[in-house]
């Protein structure tokens, strides 16, 4: 293995959630939400979150969700190095941007934090693959092709794995998860505004039980959810 595949595996994005393959990806304003949020999660089986970076509030957000060790929590829509540096310093276990963006890309290497940057063409897949990187997001995935799409860019890049989000719901999702070239998906499906609006915790929980159900965790993925708790630095170490 060559010292280029070596660093991208240590610092795969997929690895760090402990063999979940579904991504609750959450836009919340209110920081007082946070602790029922995070109860929620853990109580659906789904200990990980995409706090994006939407809001005024996202960072404080994500820094009350990284509190609890047991849940992997990681920055959307980062856009900047700036955001980068902020997510971190908030608690960001992984970064998750809409696009690529080389500057954010290094950024997170020199930091030691997965980075899923966004692809919505085979150019940008090149760019990925010259930046080291062999897991991306597909995004925005309905609006792109759906699973038509991933599965014609994966026929020409076989060596890299998609996380394809954007309008994808608890019925689409199987049909991306089964794919071999699909690590996992992101959606916001299981924790919808609404629901985190209104405080409804047991929906949030239960659409997160569905979600789990659609894949199995294998207990040998690397950064297993007993590492949940564990450091950036740790991850596929
Ligand atoms: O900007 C980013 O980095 C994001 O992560 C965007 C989100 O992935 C999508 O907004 C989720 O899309 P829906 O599931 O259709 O709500």
């Amino acid at each position: 293995m060559s010292a280029l595949v070596s660093e991208s595996a240590r610092l795969s994005p997929t690895a760090v959630l402990g063999g979940h393959r579904v991504v609750p990806v959450v836009v919340l304003d209110d920081v007082g939400a946070a602790p029922a949020l995070s109860e929620a999660l853990l109580a659906g089986g789904l200990p990980v979150a995409e706090v994006t970076f939407r809001t005024p509030a996202a960072a404080a957000v994500l820094r009350r969700l990284a509190d609890r060790t047991d849940l992997v929590v990681g920055a959307g829509t980062v856009l900047t190095v700036a955001h980068v540096d902020e997510a971190v310093q908030a608690g960001a276990r992984f970064i998750v941007s809409p696009g690529l963006s080389a500057a954010v890309v290094r950024r997170c290497v020199d930091l030691g934090v997965p980075v899923l940057p966004g692809v919505a063409t085979a150019s940008e897949v090149m760019q990925a693959l010259d930046l080291g990187l062999d897991t991306v997001k597909f995004f925005p995935a309905e609006a792109n092709g759906g699973l038509t799409a991933v599965k014609a860019l994966a026929a020409a890049f076989p060596q890299v794995r998609f996380v394809p989000t954007g309008g994808i719901t608890v019925d689409s999702a199987p049909t991306y998860l089964a794919h071999p070239a699909v690590a996992a998906v992101g959606g916001s499906w299981m924790v919808a505004a609404d629901l985190l609006a209104s405080g409804r915790w047991d929906e949030v929980a239960g659409r997160c039980v569905a979600a789990t159900s659609l894949y199995a965790v294998s207990p040998g993925d690397p950064g297993a959810a007993s590492d949940a708790g564990g450091p950036v630095e740790g991850v596929g170490s």
